[in-house]
């Protein structure tokens, strides 16, 4: 069960510089609109939940919130940040590295920014890649383009080259954009740098597509990887109308999380089935998967399943496979339906025109919309104030509105998933009309 101390956020040291963003902020405290910097946001949010802790407010879980201070640990004349890209892309990886430098520069003064090249692979000198420099000017306009100017990579470095490196360059901060690996891979690097009795930060801001960060609210770029998806389901649809016993695959990205898929799907309000690796589903029997198809594309004329790529894993051989971060390389789900459909409505002598989509790769290499921007632009925000604030082994997020400080540690002991007791399944299983349980 999660305690306060879980969510006590590590700190360099005391911060005796004045903030430039005092000006703005200084003194102020909590109001609807806005949290204070000595005040908390709370972990649960009903009063049931708050109830069955049996503690006292002053030992409920809470959360430091997001922003900025008045006084800071780094002198901005003096601190040097370095910026990361890693792991998959994800719209918005450029937004989030103009806006930090943006951040540092204009409101904090820190002319000193620089970009490591492909991930953690740009801190090892044997891999060739240059230290860049980051300034208004060689960001100005990055966010209009998908992908990352920084370029990304999977696979592990080791920690102590990654901070003989900072402490070569001289880097005090290091802001790591990036998802549950790259967390992983961003706390590792805080133990070696407590090793050594260094003062260098380590800030995450939480991306990726799957959503699969827990205790960050929702990933940058995720609303737009999904948006970009229903673009799909909505021409499954489209094809699936005009042909006689249409069946259409999405095939969405979502390794162990299935939040892609059930966006995507409420966004159309217009798929048959989702199929998520979160819940299993069987194909045979009266209510398994295929009997329910005939009878849905008896009923309606054709029907649509938005699949996750990560779903009925349990259905076909396992594979051992990994990629080079130790993600399992997942087996090919969409081949496996397709076929068996295909069998099933040969055998019950039913039309069928199959339609497969895959929109892959596409909903993750595009420019973040101007709601994911406008998260990214703040969530970057968010990590520069605490990164000044001599904050460290911390990602940024925002939960419920709040922004949060939240400890790689809490973040990293877990993932998130969809939960089929939870209201976004419910309204899945409200939109599809699926039943409950395919078996
Ligand atoms: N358990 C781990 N410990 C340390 N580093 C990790 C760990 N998992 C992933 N990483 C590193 O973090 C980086 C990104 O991880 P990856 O899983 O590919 O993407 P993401 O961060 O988006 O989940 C890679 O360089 C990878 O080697
Ligand atoms: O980029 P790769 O190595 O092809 O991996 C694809 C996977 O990356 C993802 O986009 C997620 O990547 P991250 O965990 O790096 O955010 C998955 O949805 C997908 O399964
Ligand atoms: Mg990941």
């Amino acid at each position: 069960m999660v305690t306060l101390d879980d969510l006590q956020v590590s700190s360099l040291g005391p911060c005796t510089v004045d903030s430039p963003l005092a000006l703005y902020v200084g003194g102020r405290t909590t109001n609807e609109y806005y949290v204070g910097e000595h005040d908390r946001i709370l972990y649960d949010d009903t009063l049931a939940l708050i109830e069955s802790r049996g503690v006292g407010l002053e030992n409920l879980p809470t959360f430091e919130s997001g922003g900025p201070r008045d006084k800071i640990f780094f002198d901005p004349a003096t601190t040097k940040v370095g910026v990361v890209t890693c792991g998959g892309l994800c719209p918005g990886l450029n937004d989030v590295i103009r806006a930090i430098v943006l951040e540092l520069h204009t409101h904090y003064g820190v002319r000193n920014v620089v970009g490591l090249q492909h991930g953690y692979a740009g801190f090892v000198p044997e891999l060739g890649h240059d230290i860049v420099p980051l300034t208004p000017e060689s960001v100005a306009r990055i966010n209009e383009r998908g992908g990352t100017v920084l370029g990304t990579s999977r696979g592990a470095q080791d920690p102590a080259v990654i901070v003989h490196r900072l402490v070569e360059e001289g880097i005090n901060v290091l802001m790591v954009i990036g998802g549950d690996g790259s967390m992983r891979g961003a706390h590792n690097i805080v133990v070696e740098i407590e090793r050594r009795g260094l003062k260098i930060g380590v800030v995450g801001v939480p991306k990726t597509i799957d959503n699969d960060i827990p205790h960050i609210g929702q990933s940058f770029g995720f609303s737009t990887a999904f948006a970009k998806a229903a673009e799909s389901i909505k021409a499954a649809r489209v094809e699936v109308e005009a042909a006689v016993g249409g069946i259409g695959i999405v095939k969405v990205m979502g390794r162990h999380a299935g939040f892609i898929a059930c966006y995507a799907a409420l966004a159309n309000h217009d798929a048959d089935f989702v199929l998520i690796p979160e819940v299993d589903f069987s194909l045979d029997g009266d209510n398994g998967l295929l009997a329910l198809l005939e009878r849905r594309v008896a009923e309606r004329g054709s029907a649509v399943i938005v699949l996750a790529e990560g779903a009925g894993q349990h259905l076909i051989p396992a594979s051992d496979r990994m990629d080079p971060s130790g993600n399992t390389v997942l087996g090919d789900i969409a081949r496996y339906l397709r076929e068996q459909i295909t069998k099933h409505f040969a055998n019950a002598d039913q039309p069928l025109t199959m339609r497969y989509f895959n929109p892959g790769y596409a909903i993750r290499s595009v420019p973040a919309d101007a709601s994911d921007s406008v998260y990214c632009a703040r969530l970057a925000q968010t990590a520069v104030h605490a990164a000044m604030a001599g904050r460290t082994d911390l990602v940024v997020g925002r939960r419920r509105h709040r922004f949060v400080n939240v400890p790689i540690p809490f973040v990293t002991q877990g993932s998130h998933n969809v939960s089929p007791e939870g209201d976004l399944w419910l309204s899945v299983l409200e939109s599809t009309a699926q039943p409950f349980s395919i078996a």
